[in-house]
């Protein structure tokens, strides 16, 4: 048996040991028909391209009704501190019960680790089936806030002591005049904070001048919202600004200038930035955004967003290059180099155990996680026999119900498909 050997990190670079020790959880409903399909394409992706010197060698960690069945507890702490050790973990989807029980696993791993960066890639592989007419145009990379805000889970329940404490607070103390039915109301809390989002936004614009892509949309509904969205764009804007001066240019200057100079100076001053090849800043208010990234997708590139919006555009967006079944993400520490690999969408329960689901999201979170470790060569040789697949037409349910002439098979079919493919 091969022993794995921990990634470590120095001055924010990693090491990364040939037989590399990657801690996985399972996952809930659909994760282990994913898990185990996706597992076998990326060993064989990487003894294909190393001829067999590097290894990934998987360390099981539980959570979800797996650890709650063997230790009674879901997420128990050995898990956190084995991928505290290890730096980078992958997983599967893990279920999140609706309007009470336990909040939810994946958000813990993200606050506990403080993983606060989601990244989810969205690109087309030519042959997908979607339903939109050139899903070819949508290249979008979101970048989601993935500790603050209303999903942090600071929320009372109707009836409770602690909403009526909360409450009367806000109206006696607060001068809160609004609540409309304060009797019957739950109550939520939305932190959004400058750190939280500088160091998002920061990690998005690091992103976006690496990779060479030429826009960041802060997206928002600050009009509504105007101290914890609206506040979002302001820090965005100001950490683009004073960080990264001469690399970007931003909305917020464009229009100091055409409030100066008139549009023209401004159309100007953005032109040259762009023949520069500055990153251009720009914002969207959330909901037009959702209608825009259907109708002008091209004007897109990477995303910044909050945490609830980020989650709402990642599975919309999904659906645009061929839906949720190919969408992969990372949760990533910029700071300390921890990262966890997941798919975008979740457990899928009534398909759980049919071996029929599409294993490609976290197939591609994978990938992603290749790319983390700098072993490009499987990741880039996994890409291509996802893309030789799909255009022989063999594919799983999800894109069989959508494509003329498709054969469909299993997950473990599909599986076996891309390996033969390598
Ligand atoms: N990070 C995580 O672990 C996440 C966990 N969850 C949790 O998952 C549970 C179920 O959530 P739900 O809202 O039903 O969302 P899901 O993403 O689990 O499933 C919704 C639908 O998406 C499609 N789908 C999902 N996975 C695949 C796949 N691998 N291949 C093809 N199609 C797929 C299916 O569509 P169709 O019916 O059209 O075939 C499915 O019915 C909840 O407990 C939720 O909290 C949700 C999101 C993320
Ligand atoms: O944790 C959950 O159950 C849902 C999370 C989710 O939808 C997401 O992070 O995209
Ligand atoms: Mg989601």
């Amino acid at each position: 048996m091969t022993i794995g050997e921990k990634v470590t990190v120095n001055n924010g670079v990693l090491n990364v040991p040939d037989h590399v020790a990657i801690p996985y959880i399972i996952g809930d409903g659909t994760g282990p028909d994913i898990w185990n399909a996706a597992s076998r394409v990326l060993e064989a992706a990487v003894e294909k391209a190393y001829d067999g010197k590097k290894k990934l060698v998987w360390k099981e960690v539980l959570a979800g009704e797996k650890a709650f069945n063997e230790t009674g507890e879901w997420l128990p702490q050995e898990t956190l501190d084995t991928i505290e050790e290890y730096l980078i973990a992958i997983k599967g989807p893990l279920t999140t019960p609706i309007g009470g029980g336990f909040r939810s696993l994946n958000v813990a791993l993200r606050q506990e680790l403080d993983l606060y960066t989601c990244v989810r890639p969205i690109r087309y592989f030519d042959g997908v089936p979607s339903p939109v007419k050139r899903p070819e145009d949508c290249d979008m990379v979101i970048f989601r806030e993935n500790t603050e805000d209303i999903y942090a889970g600071i929320e009372y329940e109707k009836g409770t002591d602690e909403v009526k404490k909360l409450v009367n607070f806000l109206q006696d103390e607060m001068g809160v005049k609004n609540i409309r039915f304060p009797e019957t109301s739950g109550i939520g809390i939305k932190p959004v904070s400058e750190e939280g989002t500088k160091r998002l936004v920061r990690g998005a614009i690091n992103y976006a001048l690496k990779e060479g892509r030429k826009s960041v949309t802060l997206v928002h509904k600050g009009n509504i919202m105007k101290f914890t969205e609206g506040a979002f764009a302001t820090w965005g804007y100001e950490v683009a600004e004073e960080e990264f001066a001469d690399k970007v240019f931003t909305w917020r200057q464009y229009d100091k200038i055409k409030e100066a100079e008139g549009t023209e100076a401004a159309n100007k001053a953005q032109d040259e930035a762009e023949a520069a090849g500055k990153i251009i800043i720009k914002e969207a208010i959330a909901d037009i955004f959702l209608q825009l990234i259907l109708t002008r997708p091209k004007e897109y590139d990477v995303v910044a967003t909050m945490n609830l919006n980020g989650d709402y555009i990642s599975d919309a967006l999904a659906a645009q290059v061929g839906g949720i079944g190919i969408a992969p993400g990372a949760n990533i520490n910029y700071d300390t180099g921890h990262a966890i690999f997941e798919a975008t969408h979740g457990t899928a329960p009534k398909y759980a155990g049919k071996d029929v689901v599409n294993p490609s999201s976290v197939l591609l979170s994978g990938v992603l996680m290749l790319e983390h470790l700098g072993w490009n060569e499987a990741a880039k040789m996994i890409e291509d026999s996802i893309e030789k697949t799909i255009a022989s037409k063999v594919v799983t349910y999800d894109f069989a119900r959508l494509m003329d002439g498709a054969t469909e098979v299993k997950t473990s079919e599909f599986a076996d498909a891309l390996i033969e493919n390598l």
